[in-house]
């Protein structure tokens, strides 16, 4: 069986971060694993507290599972401070994955600050250029290249200059503009658009982390990019139309493997 490793924030609701990775890697065939980068105390409507783990053991975490398991494909989210993002990229630099599935988390669907404005430097110098690819929603990529994106011209300039941050592809998430949930990836030389349309509901923490877990698992699992893209995108798409009800707030994506299989989207193309 192949494998996926997750290096992301512990979600205590289930619906984003670590959580949402394992549950996307098993819906998506691969045997999960996890390094746990902070706790977040976390639910549907809220961030209540954080505690960043240390990084010895974050360190420690990284080199246990590489010394014994096979890793496919690794998975990264929240890392919360430089220091973090530094201790993550060193140990990658060491073990050289085949596949790295970056997604820059920032800001949580209530406004908390997951990753530390201090740290948005060291992601782009240390993490994005050891990336495969990176997976941006809006208003992350305006954050990384500095400019506004409203549009459909706007985003394919912004691929090009989250290029030049040095990760080998790009995928620009839509779902933060009006209209349709458009993702754009770009890989230097071609432009793909994986169309969507917006599914009407506020159930939406942890489609971030689905998508790009999906993605994580299908280069894992042996698909060209440009078909990991493609699978994922169906993947979440299915997950946001069974999105679930739970809490008062952003409720979770719905994992039930069931529910993909049924739609006939196979994980083989
Ligand atoms: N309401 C929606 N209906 C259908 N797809 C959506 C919806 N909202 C987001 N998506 C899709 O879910 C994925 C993650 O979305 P996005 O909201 O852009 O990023 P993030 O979850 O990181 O904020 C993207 O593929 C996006 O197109
Ligand atoms: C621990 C953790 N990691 C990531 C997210 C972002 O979630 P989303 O996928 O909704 O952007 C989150 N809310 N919590």
């Amino acid at each position: 069986m192949k494998t996926a490793l997750t290096i992301a924030g512990s979600d205590s609701g289930g619906g984003a971060g670590i959580q949402a990775d394992l549950k996307s890697f098993a819906a998506n065939g691969v045997y999960g694993m996890s390094v746990i980068t902070a706790v977040t105390a976390q639910n549907t409507q809220e961030v209540r507290s954080v505690q960043d783990i240390d990084n010895e053991i974050i360190l420690d975490q990284i080199e246990v599972v590489f010394d014994d398991i096979p890793v496919d494909a690794v998975k990264i989210g929240m890392l919360s401070s430089p220091a973090t993002v530094e201790t993550v990229a060193d140990a990658l630099k060491k073990y050289e994955p085949k596949h790295i599935v970056l997604d820059p988390v920032m800001v949580s669907k209530g406004g908390h600050h997951l990753l530390r404005q201090e740290a948005i430097q060291s992601l782009k110098e240390k993490m994005i250029p050891l990336a495969t690819i990176i997976t941006p929603n809006i208003p992350e990529a305006e954050v990384l290249i500095g400019g506004e994106i409203v549009s459909s011209e706007d985003m394919l300039s912004a691929c090009r200059q989250l290029r030049e941050l040095g990760a080998k592809t790009v995928l620009l998430k839509g779902g933060h503009l009006e209209g349709a949930p458009n993702d754009l990836l770009y890989d230097g030389e071609s432009f793909h658009w994986f169309s969507g349309e917006r599914i009407q509901t506020k159930n939406t923490h942890g489609t971030g982390c689905t998508l790009s877990s999906a993605i994580a698992a299908n280069l894992a699992k042996g698909h060209t990019l440009y078909d990991s893209v493609k699978l994922a995108k169906h993947y979440i798409t299915i997950a946001i139309e069974h999105s679930l009800a739970l809490g008062h707030g952003h409720g979770p994506t719905n994992h039930f493997y069931e529910l993909y299989r049924k739609a006939g989207v196979k994980n083989e193309l």
